[in-house]
């Protein structure tokens, strides 16, 4: 019976990669190859020797020295690749740039105490540009061309290599790697990812969900949802001016009831007062919010008046009867009584709502574009050779399913008001798998695939993650029904832009929403700047007994609020096997349940759980 577990070689195997132009036309011009091999093949090692396994000389050429590199740490799986040449200045020069990429993991270390080294032999060791990194299980080292230098820079470091190298190889999980290249056969009968609870996911999860950059924005609809990232002050006063609250006449409230002669209008924006003041014994109308002209202390209601004389034309008043005492002040909105230039109307922190209030509050006090975090912009694609997008009408051929997981995290997507780039259906081929990620991830912040990520030979979500996009895997495994096989990594970004998150949903479509809910819209709101990324969670009583599953579940159940009963009530959705659909049908909670025991099987009806709401209240 053939078995996965490999024996660990007696020997550190190494490849001696020379890069040179001059070298690739005439070998016998290679010098540090041969002299690097010497070095390692005369270096005994307490525990094991080194072996040099592999040679070969390629041109100063990205493509080939790619090739080979990749080939030596992904096929051959060497503890370590030294390339030697091209790490100068020259134009020819190339192999750092060209090794770099390769890396999962830079070494810095390696490179400066390799760089310390040579310097304190010569100055011009300030012209060589070595980078050294680690892939999968192999570091990678670039020396330069001349034997003396690719020499010294390896001494400095040899005593370290084979501890690097132990670390690498049990460290990052030589079974992780190994095992998920094997002929189906000899594949894993055990997932390598270790299964964590739904807390300890959660916590790596906004670990890495950093709050991105603020950018200024324009005061409308468009807001919505989003995080201001500085105070806002008031511009203006709100009201501007001295405003009525009622349609009716401005009076000098010392007047007191009695007739009097209306002297002008004050509507709204317009005033023609003939002194553009109101003197004692006079009235004017105004209409509500308009400006109550200076002299004037307080608004009568129309409807506390009477007409006593019309101009003979009929279309002006000319006196009216004021019927009721008022207090000064009566009636009017002083200036800045609503908002007081300066105040502060929106806090950092603070979300600007659908409910409108925040951004009508902006716009009334004259702010015309604020300060708020970068909502991220989320990448969605489904992956499957069986996944068929559902808007396809052609007749499903046997094997085949329609792709719902893409339509309904667009949905979710949409109604928390986050931009989704749309990557299609990808076949399970590594090839085509590892182009769609790389392209959308130079396009995303956030990446969300479903499929691939549990046990079967197609599954390799995990591997080209880490193998060929060099992302690390923060978790592959979370104890949680539905959504076990979830996976997170990591993309560092380039030149300081921030890291990538790349969720990998499992395919099961009601696994990959419920996933979503719980892993990844906290992640969106934490990065969009949210205080609180939670979902909100309530008390609700089971209206029927729930048994329970091994893994802690997310049950999904329509809850409601009864009035009789003065709490809420939660019903489950029916049969909750991950692939059918229907069982989120209606849900607008997710019930936290708790993983079966000896001591509790089940959960009777009446018993209240915490009900985790993902949707509209009704
Ligand atoms: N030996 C084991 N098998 C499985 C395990 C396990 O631990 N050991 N875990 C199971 C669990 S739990 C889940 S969940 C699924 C996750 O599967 P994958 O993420 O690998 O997804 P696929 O294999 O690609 O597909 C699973 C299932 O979902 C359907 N699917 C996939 N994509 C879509 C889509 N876009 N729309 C609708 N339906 C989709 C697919 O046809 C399969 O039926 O693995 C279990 N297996
Ligand atoms: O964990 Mo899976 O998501 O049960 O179907
Ligand atoms: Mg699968």
């Amino acid at each position: 019976m053939s078995s996965v577990v490999q024996e660990k070689p007696e020997y550190y195997s190494v490849g001696i990669l020379t890069v040179s132009d001059t070298c690739s036309r005439d070998s016998t011009k290679d010098l540090s190859g041969p002299a690097l091999k010497t070095l390692f093949s005369e270096t005994s090692h307490s525990k094991k020797p080194f072996r040099v396994i592999k040679t070969k000389i390629v041109k100063d050429d990205s493509f080939e020295i790619q090739k080979s590199v990749k080939d030596w740490c992904d096929v051959e799986n060497l503890d370590l690749v030294v390339t030697t040449g091209g790490t100068g200045f020259g134009i020819r020069d190339v192999t750092p740039e060209a090794v770099q990429p390769l890396f999962e993991k830079s070494c810095t270390g390696v490179t400066h105490a390799m760089i310390k080294a040579s310097l304190e032999k010569t100055i011009f060791a300030a012209l060589s540009r070595p980078v050294c990194g680690i892939r999968g299980n192999t570091i990678i080292l670039t020396v330069p061309g001349s034997p003396k230098g690719a020499k010294e820079n390896i001494q400095a470091i040899l005593n370290v290599l084979p501890h690097a190298i132990d670390l690498v190889r049990d460290e990052t999980g030589e079974n992780v790697h190994a095992q998920l290249r094997v002929e189906i056969p000899q594949r894993q009968r055990k997932s390598p990812y270790p299964m964590i609870s739904v807390t300890e996911a959660l916590n790596i999860i906004t670990e890495h969900s950093n709050t991105l950059s603020p950018i200024k924005v324009p005061v409308d609809e468009n807001l919505i949802g989003m995080v201001l990232a500085e105070d806002v002050v008031a511009r203006l006063p709100v009201p501007g001016y001295r405003a009525s609250i009622l349609d009716g006449y401005v009076v000098v409230a010392s007047d007191g009831p009695g007739i009097y002669p209306v002297v002008g209008v004050s509507i709204a924006n317009t005033s023609n007062l003939p002194a553009d003041k109101l003197l004692p014994g006079q009235i004017a109308r105004i209409t509500t919010g308009g400006p109550v002209p200076p002299g004037a202390t307080a608004v009568v209601m129309v409807e506390d008046t009477t007409l006593i004389r019309a101009s003979a034309d009929g279309l002006q008043e000319e006196s009216v009867e004021i019927h009721v005492k008022v207090n000064d002040g009566a009636n009017i909105r002083e200036i800045g009584s609503d908002t007081s230039v300066g105040s502060i109307v929106a806090r950092k922190g603070e979300i600007l709502s659908a409910v409108g209030g925040e951004i009508g509050v902006l716009a009334s006090v004259g702010v015309k574009e604020v300060c708020v975090y970068r909502r991220p912009v989320i990448g969605v694609l489904s992956t499957g050779n069986e996944v068929i997008d559902h808007k396809n009408t052609l007749e499903l051929k046997y094997g085949q399913i329609f792709d719902s997981n893409r339509p309904t995290l667009f949905s979710i997507a949409k109604a928390t008001g986050f931009e989704v780039k749309d990557f299609g259906i990808v076949d399970d081929d590594p090839k085509e798998l590892e182009k769609t990620l790389k392209t959308a991830l130079t396009q995303v912040d956030v990446l969300v695939s479903t499929g691939g990520v549990s046990m079967g030979e197609l599954d390799l979500f995990k591997p080209t993650l880490e193998k060929s996009l060099g992302a690390t895997i923060h978790f592959g495994r979370v104890k949680m029904k539905p959504g076990k096989p979830t996976t997170f990594a990591t993309l560092s970004g380039t030149s300081g832009a921030p890291e990538k998150l790349i969720f990998g949903l499992p395919g099961n479509p009601v696994s990959a929403t419920v996933t979503f809910y719980l892993f990844v819209l906290p992640a969106l709101r934490k990065l969009a700047g949210y205080e609180n990324w939670n979902s909100p969670i309530l008390p609700a009583e089971l209206t029927d007994k729930l048994s329970l599953d091994p893994r802690p579940e997310y049950h999904r159940a329509v809850i409601s609020f009864d009035h009789s009963k003065g709490k809420f009530i939660a019903t489950s959705t029916g049969h909750q096997i991950s692939s059918r659909m229907l069982s989120l049908r209606s849900c607008n909670a997710l019930l936290k349940l708790p993983e079966k025991t000896d001591q509790c099987k089940e959960l009777d009806k009446g018993s209240t759980v915490d009900a985790i709401l993902i949707g509209q209240l009704s």
